[in-house]
């Protein structure tokens, strides 16, 4: 069953300049999937304007079979959406308990106590210092503290901008286990990475986006040859491969 539909999405900042160019894919229930590109190739544009938080201009998201194209990021999370910007993802001034009980608000009253309890078991790091600052937190646990924060609301798809960015080698390592947790849990990841190598070995298929364009959509094994992956980001290969 399909949980992401995007089908001839253009979004960008300016309808006169669009970053992203007409690209389309579906996601599986249950799938992990990389989207990989050279810098500035509108990963992030793209992984936002799904999120509700760039404009489209032309095309579709769907949810399941809900069109969500368009709508603001907090109807987005109600239609079942889970999304974890790069920077901004947690409330350092306040506790992880805090920083949850604010997740939870989305939530009817009855769920949210339990909902923030099975994201605790889940995470035991938080779970050992629920009332510390989340400012004083690594790299890594603000990471997991900010996808305990999306997973509250028990998302259909978990979508998550550079999880590993500025980490420690050791802390990248932390925050792909924690993923491969939340993908063996059954959530549907997708997931915008520069760290290529982790991305790809965490995701079973990976899309490259080349110039706001899909230029690769296949099985991960496919790109764990650095060849055909250099070709594809210096844009010397452009066919869609779906094998
Ligand atoms: N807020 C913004 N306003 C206008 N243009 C923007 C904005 N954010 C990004 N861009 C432009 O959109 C283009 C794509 O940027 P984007 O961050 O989506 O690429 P990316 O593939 O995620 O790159 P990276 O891997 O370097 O993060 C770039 O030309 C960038 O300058």
């Amino acid at each position: 069953m399909t949980a992401l539909s995007v089908a001839g999405l253009h979004a960008g900042y300016d309808p006169d300049l669009p970053i992203v160019k007409g690209v389309s894919f579906d996601i599986t229930r249950g799938e992990a999937v990389s989207i990989l590109g050279p810098n500035g190739a509108g990963k992030s544009t793209m992984i936002k304007a799904i999120a509700g938080l760039v404009p489209c201009f032309a095309g579709h998201v769907r949810l399941g079979q809900t069109d969500v194209t368009g709508l603001a990021s907090h109807h987005l999370v109600r239609n079942g959406m889970g999304f974890v910007p790069q920077t901004e993802n947690i409330f350092t001034r306040l506790t992880i308990l805090e920083n949850l009980q604010i997740a939870a608000q989305l939530l009817p009253k009855a769920e949210r106590a339990g909902r923030i309890a099975a994201m605790l078991d889940m995470f035991p790091d938080l779970a050992a210092r629920p009332g510390e600052l989340a400012g004083a937190l690594s790299g890594g646990q603000r990471q997991m503290l900010a996808a305990a924060r999306a997973l509250l609301t028990e998302p259909q798809v978990l979508m998550l901008d550079e999880p590993s960015a500025g980490l420690s080698p050791k802390l990248v390592g932390q925050v792909f286990d924690t993923l491969r947790r939340i993908s063996e849990a059954g959530v549907t990841l997708v997931l915008v990475e520069q760290n290529v190598r982790a991305a790809l070995t965490l995701t079973e298929r990976a899309l490259v986006l080349v110039d706001g364009k899909l230029a690769h959509d296949g099985p991960s094994e496919t790109l764990h040859d650095g060849k055909l992956l250099g070709e594809l980001f210096l844009g010397h290969r452009t066919a869609e491969a779906r094998t």
